[in-house]
């Protein structure tokens, strides 16, 4: 690894020597001897050099490729390296282990090798400065042979930057964002999003649902994770879009945060009641990140999206714009949030901004959503959420009591074959009370009980229902009597 440094002593003293005789020298002299002394120096030292310096700017802020190459540094070549430094980064939850300062590691890309050199300089001046950037220089010296430039330049840093910024990703402390009132925008300090750590536990292991299926979403997910390429080259934005439909209960939020766990992203929650306008529903989207989930809660209680209530909106709408005076135009479409404005930020130009992203939809009303809004390549895959079958049982039973078999397992097959239950309420059945020392079977007959009472309350609803049909098909049967008799009376 000492090769282009062992040159490079030699070569300083050169080069004062040179410049020391440079000021004796007539000047058309300089020209040729400049000429010679570079012909001489790519035969001695055939090596080019990148500095990427840790700060930049007036402001001094952090450049991203310092960052980069050293979160590259740190997954790819710390091995070789005897000097490591560690630290916590803004919005990392873990330490992020690199080469050390003044350390010397090389790396190999494509065939080529490359020696990496990281510098710390303290300035000797007693000035004092705000930024910290002024007193101490931090930077990378990235050292290659001449005929590989063209590869460094074009290829390797893209390399660094694309595979550094993985390494980041993958590091940092995962965020749930939620959108703020447009009004909160330009506040002091305000901003489109704000955010928490995001820290919900659940993942596919602890997900309650028919095993197939959970397989089949997991093959999509992975498959749309890789397809960075695939994507590109059939020229479609890297995107995907989830429904997530069924009952309140059966875990459409448990897996928002299963798939969020297993693909590592950030969520945004976002919250549309909260969006007034086409154009800030835009400027909410351009300000969130790649690798990041966007979901969209009850979607059909978000946003009048329903046909119903769309037709009803339009024969309004064209009852007031009768009433508009000529001359006086009507209010434009950014002006409000619609469909249309929706369906654009999900597969509008905008959509392909900024890296993968998946979009999420749940709803307990498919049926209300409009066609346009969950048709085919907006919402590529449907998952209903269903009640608690006896598979997904199992997977709970495994979860919260840590048993795979027991005799009363039969049971609640039968039970759950005809009762409509859901996972959230069979969790709280199975749930463990400390405070009455529960073992399994307590537990397990606890939910017994449970799905018994909701089978009563079940069958009592279906009377009633039955009972309120009964009284208006004879309400009705009377009415139409009485328009008989008033029709013969006429
Ligand atoms: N399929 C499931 N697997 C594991 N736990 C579940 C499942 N469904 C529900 N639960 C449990 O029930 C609780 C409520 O579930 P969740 O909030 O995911 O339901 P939801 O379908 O989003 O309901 P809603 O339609 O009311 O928003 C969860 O915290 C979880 O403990
Ligand atoms: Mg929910």
């Amino acid at each position: 690894m000492t090769e282009p440094w062992a040159a490079s002593g030699a070569i300083g003293t050169f080069i004062i020597l040179l410049t020391m005789a440079i000021n004796h020298i007539p000047f058309p002299l300089v020209d040729l001897l400049t000429t010679f002394y570079r012909k001489v120096l790519s035969v001695v030292y055939p090596y080019d050099q990148v500095t990427i310096n840790e700060n930049r700017g007036e402001n001094m802020q952090r450049d991203e490729l310092y960052t980069t190459a050293e979160a590259y540094l740190g997954s790819a070549c710390t091995s070789r390296a005897r000097k490591l430094k560690a630290e916590v980064g803004t919005g990392s939850d873990r330490p992020l282990v690199t080469i050390g300062d003044n350390e010397e590691v090389t790396d190999t890309f494509k065939g080529t090798k490359v020696w990496w050199f990281s510098r710390k300089q303290t300035s000797n001046t007693n000035i004092i400065s705000f930024y910290p950037g002024y007193e101490e220089r931090k930077y990378y010296c990235l050292t290659f042979h001449k005929c590989h430039r063209q590869l460094v330049e074009r290829e390797y840093l893209n390399h660094i930057l694309q595979e550094g910024r993985a390494a980041i990703l993958q590091n940092r402390q995962r965020k749930l964002f939620t959108n703020n009132p447009s009004s909160n925008w330009y506040n002091y300090r305000g901003s489109v999003w704000s955010h928490v750590a995001f820290e919900h536990p659940a993942t596919f292991d602890t997900l309650a649902m028919d095993p197939e299926k959970k397989a089949a979403i997991i093959d999509d997910l992975v498959t749309f994770r890789e397809g960075k390429e695939y994507y590109q080259k059939i020229g479609k934005a890297w995107k995907r879009g989830y429904l997530l439909y069924g009952p309140p209960g059966t875990g459409k939020s448990t897996m928002i945060s299963a798939i969020a766990n297993f693909l590592e992203y950030d969520v945004y929650d976002l919250e549309l009641t909260a969006v007034k306008t086409n154009t800030e529903l835009r400027k909410i989207f351009i300000e969130t990140t790649g690798k990041s989930i966007i979901v969209i809660e009850d979607i059909d209680c978000s946003l009048d999206l329903t046909n119903k209530r769309k037709e009803k909106k339009k024969e309004k709408d064209d009852e007031e714009k009768e009433k508009l005076l000529p001359g006086q135009e009507e209010k434009d479409d950014n002006s409000k949030l619609t469909l249309s404005g929706l369906l654009n930020f999900i597969d509008g130009l905008w959509s392909a901004c900024g890296g993968e992203r998946i979009l999420i939809f749940t709803t307990n009303h498919p049926e209300k959503l409009d066609e346009a809004l969950i048709r085919r390549g907006r919402m590529d895959m449907r998952i209903e959420m269903s009640y608690c079958t006896f598979e997904a049982f199992k997977v709970l039973a495994k979860n919260y009591l840590e048993v795979e078999r027991h005799e009363l397992f039969g049971i609640i097959h039968t039970l759950l074959g005809i009762v409509n239950i859901t996972p959230a309420d069979v969790a709280e059945g199975l749930l463990r009370k400390k405070s009455r020392n529960n073992d399994v079977g307590a537990c397990l007959e606890n939910l017994i009980r449970e799905i018994e009472a909701k089978r009563e309350a079940d069958e009592e609803a279906a009377k009633e229902k039955d009972k309120l049909k009964a009284g208006s098909s004879t309400q009705n049967a009377l009415d139409l009597e009485d328009d008989k008799a008033d029709g013969i009376k006429e």
